[in-house]
């Protein structure tokens, strides 16, 4: 028999997973999975619960809860020589990476995919030590995502982050920076930067359009020295995708960058603190293997 293990964040976003769980457990057991769950209990438990998983052979791990609770899991299994398959229902505030894969919000919708068996081999990246499977970067404007109370995303959605976002415009500012990317080298003035292997960041599902999941490369996005009025112009053409072509933007794609900067630069993983630059980034070409709808990969062997 197959053996499920099911790890859920009780305090994610929406908190009606635990109403849920019978009904999911029974749903897998039909299914012909042993199936047991996990409830974390705090910050890194997902991740010890995914690695024991591994450990233990199980044949499939499914993560309950928003964009943290997916990386906890994620980096449980990425160090491990034999990685169970993934499987997402995701109950956060933002679900940024179940967006990017078209993983339906609904629960029950949710578990019909991963029961429907279809997945795919997806990338994920390894900065300074941790994994991430969305997008990592640095610079001022890129601390939105943890500066923001959950709460208040709850109440609020994306307004939350424009609103500190205004809030923190007047403290951006330029840092000198040298990145390497693929052999090639720069040195710029530089706002923030984006290592994504995803298009869907914190809303902007037009960001980095080139991002795929498996052909083992970054999306590396570079914001250049500009002043208030032409960031808040990029930021608007970003909602709809055009921004590439703009002077002050850099946007190639590779598999290993470094990056380092004069001032001192937190860096952001998966939206979460991920301490502080220099960073190198490696590309894990299809490394984990997660559970998608069947629409999603006909467009994803459509376009590849
Ligand atoms: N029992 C717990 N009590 C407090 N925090 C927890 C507990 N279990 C897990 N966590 C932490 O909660 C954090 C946030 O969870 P998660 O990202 O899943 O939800 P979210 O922030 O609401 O969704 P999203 O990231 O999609 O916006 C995780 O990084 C995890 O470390
Ligand atoms: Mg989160």
């Amino acid at each position: 028999m197959k053996r499920a293990r099911i790890i859920y964040n009780p305090t994610s976003g929406r908190e009606a997973f635990k109403r849920e769980l019978p009904t999911v457990l029974e749903r897998f057991e039909v299914a012909g999975y042993e199936t047991s769950a996990h409830a974390t209990t705090c910050e890194g438990d997902a991740t010890r619960a995914a690695r024991v998983a591994a450990e233990r052979h199980f044949d499939l791990v499914v993560a309950v809860g928003g964009d943290g609770t997916i990386n906890e899991v994620i980096n449980g299994l990425a160090e491990q020589a034999y990685r169970p398959k993934l499987g997402i229902i995701p109950t956060g505030t933002t679900n940024d990476f179940a967006r990017a894969l078209w993983i339906p919000r609904n629960i029950e919708r949710a578990v019909d995919v991963i029961l429907a068996g279809q997945s795919m081999l997806i990338d994920i990246g390894r900065v300074n030590g941790h994994h991430f499977m969305n997008i990592a970067g640095g610079g001022k404007l890129t601390e939105l995502t943890y500066e923001v109370p959950s709460k208040l995303k709850t109440m609020l959605g994306q307004l939350a982050y424009y609103m500190k976002g205004i809030e923190m415009l007047p403290s951006l500012k330029p840092t000198h920076a040298r990145i390497e990317y693929d052999g090639t080298a720069i040195e710029e003035d530089i706002m923030l930067f984006l290592v994504s292997n995803t298009n869907s960041v914190a809303g902007f599902e037009k960001l980095a359009p080139n991002a795929k999941l498996d052909d083992g490369l970054f999306d590396l996005l570079i914001l250049k020295k500009m002043n208030l009025a032409e960031f808040v112009r990029i930021a608007t053409l970003a909602q709809r995708g055009a921004h590439l072509d703009d002077k002050r933007i850099i946007y190639t794609q590779a598999k290993h960058i470094s990056v380092e900067t004069d001032d001192k630069m937190q860096l952001n993983i998966d939206g979460e603190f991920g301490g502080m630059l220099p960073g190198e980034f490696l590309n894990l070409q299809q490394h984990i293997e997660v559970f998608t709808p069947e629409n999603f990969l006909e467009k994803h062997h459509g376009e590849s």
